[in-house]
């Protein structure tokens, strides 16, 4: 949660940042992005959650004890943290600064709370909140993927309502409700940031006074 030091950062690479309720589905659609567009990597997060059944350390995050996590805040390895559900996670300095620095564009699938940390850091972070087509729908997902506990399902649906509420400060959002329109729509917003990048570094540069049209 904490950020001191950090200036505004503008990057050639850039960022984009996906946040949802617990099942909306923000993890398969990242997933289905990554395998489509080359061009983008994804930051993988710190967490003091418990694996489930087929997470890997390293692929869907980086497994730490609280105590571990708390020597990275310490340290100031972290771009941002924030508690979601009972557990911290956090988005660390590490691969981020230096990709986006590079000119590659990076997402972070992280929560509202540190979005909006986020958006302070990088001007142009681009934020995409994704909605559930129902609350009802968002709880069948939620029990359908059978990886968490009831109680935990029950805490999650009652975040669930603070984390919509918040989808306001967002630069899009996006309805999961066919998978596949779902997907479309986040390829366009990822799409769309691309050529508006590229246009406003022509401007800057006067290829278009150039070539008088400007
Ligand atoms: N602020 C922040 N939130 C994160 C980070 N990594 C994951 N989260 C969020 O923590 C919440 C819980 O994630 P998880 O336990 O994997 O369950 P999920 O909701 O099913 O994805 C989700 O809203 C994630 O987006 C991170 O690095 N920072
Ligand atoms: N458009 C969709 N229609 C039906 N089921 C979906 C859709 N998108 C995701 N799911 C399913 O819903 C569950 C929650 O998706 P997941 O990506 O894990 O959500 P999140 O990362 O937001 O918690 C998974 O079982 C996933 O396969």
């Amino acid at each position: 949660m904490k950020n001191e030091g950090t200036q505004p950062m503008e990057t050639p690479g850039n960022l984009f940042v996906v946040a949802a309720p617990s099942g909306a589905g923000k993890s398969s659609l990242v997933k289905a992005l990554l395998e489509l567009d080359s061009h983008l990597q994804v930051s993988v997060s710190h967490t003091t959650r418990a694996p489930r059944g087929q997470e890997q350390n390293g692929r869907e995050y980086w497994f730490i004890r609280p105590d571990e996590f708390q020597s990275m805040i310490d340290r100031g390895d972290f771009f941002e943290w924030a508690e979601v559900h009972g557990n911290r996670y956090g988005t660390s300095r590490e691969g981020i600064e230096a990709r986006l620095m590079a000119g590659e564009d990076v997402v972070l699938e992280i929560d509202y709370q540190g979005a909006l940390q986020i958006k302070q850091m990088f001007v142009h972070a681009v934020l995409i909140f994704i909605l559930p087509p129902s609350w009802a729908e968002l709880e069948q997902r939620l029990r359908r993927r059978g990886e968490d506990h009831p109680d935990v399902i029950a805490q999650r649906l009652v975040n669930a309502r603070v984390e919509v509420a918040q989808a306001q400060h967002f630069d899009y959002v996006i309805i999961n409700g066919l998978f596949e329109t779902a997907l479309f729509d986040l390829k366009t917003v990822v799409h769309s940031q691309r050529l508006k990048y590229v246009a406003q570094r022509r401007v800057k540069s006067g290829v278009f006074a150039a070539l008088d049209l400007l």
